[in-house]
């Protein structure tokens, strides 16, 4: 692994940029969508699946692996994109944000978060020395800092505690990711990311996000997000928080989020995303296509023999029938949800791959208005 971690800012459209990351792993296009592969796999994909949808990286989840199956044997076996057969870039989360919202029993401390897990009770501790030797013991190319993300609405004094804790974590976390570099157990092909943090609360975010500078991360996350506060506050927090990010580093919109949030947040100077929503509402039975969303489950679909979107690059969405997959969704077959989860995963990088076409030939603004008009349709 010699490539060293790299982001090269390519041109810029307004405040929407386009660039390459470069990790020993290969190249990540931005703007860029992440499938998330919680527990080493997209759910209801093929990892060729996920690579032909036009992913460069996907991601993986501490919390989760060190649970099931765990760390170390994933080490043992080859390590996670051996183990998952992924050979690109992963980017894992560092674990706190799941321990508060799946962990149970927790315990916030100085020295990191107790708790017990939520498949059979047993006891855990994740610090931030912990969550970075787990992330190295994956061999995740990006690795996330330890934090503490809370809901919103929140007591801004709640706020500002989690926020400056997470301050703390954060320079524990770098100081653990360079003893990894130094023992060995990390290489200059791997990066490690601070996440701001600060709610909706401009003045804790612009302390945040100043702080983590001066730590001089090779990337920063916006974290605190798509945590309650709506798409506008998330909207107007991004337009406070970016401009206090230096240009020349990547930025990760954490949890984020819909077509839509997308869309604004690239507006505004957004590089990487993660969500659940692609493959999460495909298994609900919900279908993004180009135009707008379609919930399979109604019955007006029962016998419309038309494709699910013709204007789609995936075969699935071609090649089935609204009505097929309107029964699969209703009788519970797997196969609903695979066709759904695949639809909406090319959905998603057909999209990121529009953004960066838009933005290398100058028309972004435009290209955003037609495509919010399309996409966001009441379909007929
Ligand atoms: C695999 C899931 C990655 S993103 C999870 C996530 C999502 C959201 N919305 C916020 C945060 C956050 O503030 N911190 C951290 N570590 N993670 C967050």
């Amino acid at each position: 692994m010699t490539e060293h971690f790299a982001f090269h800012l390519k041109t810029t459209d307004g405040l929407a940029r386009l660039g390459e990351i470069t990790t020993s792993r290969g190249v990540i296009r931005t703007p860029a969508f992440m499938p998330v592969g919680t527990v080493a796999t997209v759910k209801a994909l093929y990892p060729d699946q996920v690579r032909d949808a036009g992913a460069d990286i996907l991601l993986g989840n501490t919390y989760h692996l060190m649970l099931r199956p765990g760390a170390e044997r994933i080490a043992r076996l080859g390590g996670l994109h051996k183990f998952m057969r992924w050979d690109g870039p992963i980017l894992t989360d560092s674990g706190g944000f799941q321990v508060m919202s799946l962990g149970k029993i927790r315990k916030i401390t100085e020295e990191g978060v107790a708790f017990q897990s939520h498949l059979d009770g047993s006891r855990h501790m994740l610090s931030p020395e912990r969550s970075i030797e787990i992330q190295c013991l994956l061999g995740a190319d990006i690795q996330m800092q330890f934090d503490e993300c809370i809901e919103l609405p929140a007591e801004r004094r709640e706020v500002e505690r989690a926020m400056e804790l997470s301050l703390r974590w954060a320079e524990r976390s770098k100081r653990a990711f360079e003893a990894q570099r130094a023992a060995g157990g990390a290489h200059a092909g791997q990066a490690l990311f601070g996440i701001v943090q600060g709610g909706t609360d401009a003045e804790l975010r612009h302390r945040s996000a100043a702080a983590l500078v001066d730590m001089d991360f090779p990337g920063y996350a916006v974290g605190g997000l798509a945590v309650g506060e709506g798409h506008e506050a998330m909207i107007a927090t991004l337009g406070q928080t970016l401009p206090a990010l230096p240009t020349d580093k990547p930025r990760y919109l954490m949890g984020v989020g819909t077509p839509l949030d997308l869309i604004e947040s690239v507006r505004l100077g957004v590089d990487m995303f993660d969500c659940v929503m692609p493959t999460r509402n495909g298994r609900h039975g919900y279908a993004f296509t180009w135009n707008g969303a379609l919930n399979m489950r109604n019955a007006k679909f029962a016998e419309d023999m038309s494709p699910l979107d013709e204007l789609s690059s995936c075969p699935g969405a071609r090649d089935y029938s609204k009505a097929y997959v309107h029964h699969l969704i209703k009788s519970g077959e797997f196969l609903g949800a695979m066709i759904l989860s695949w639809v909406n995963t090319v959905f998603y990088q057909d999209l990121m791959a529009a953004m960066r076409d838009a933005i290398a030939h100058g028309r972004f603004a435009e290209w955003a208005d037609e495509t919010k008009a399309r996409i966001t349709k009441r379909p007929a």
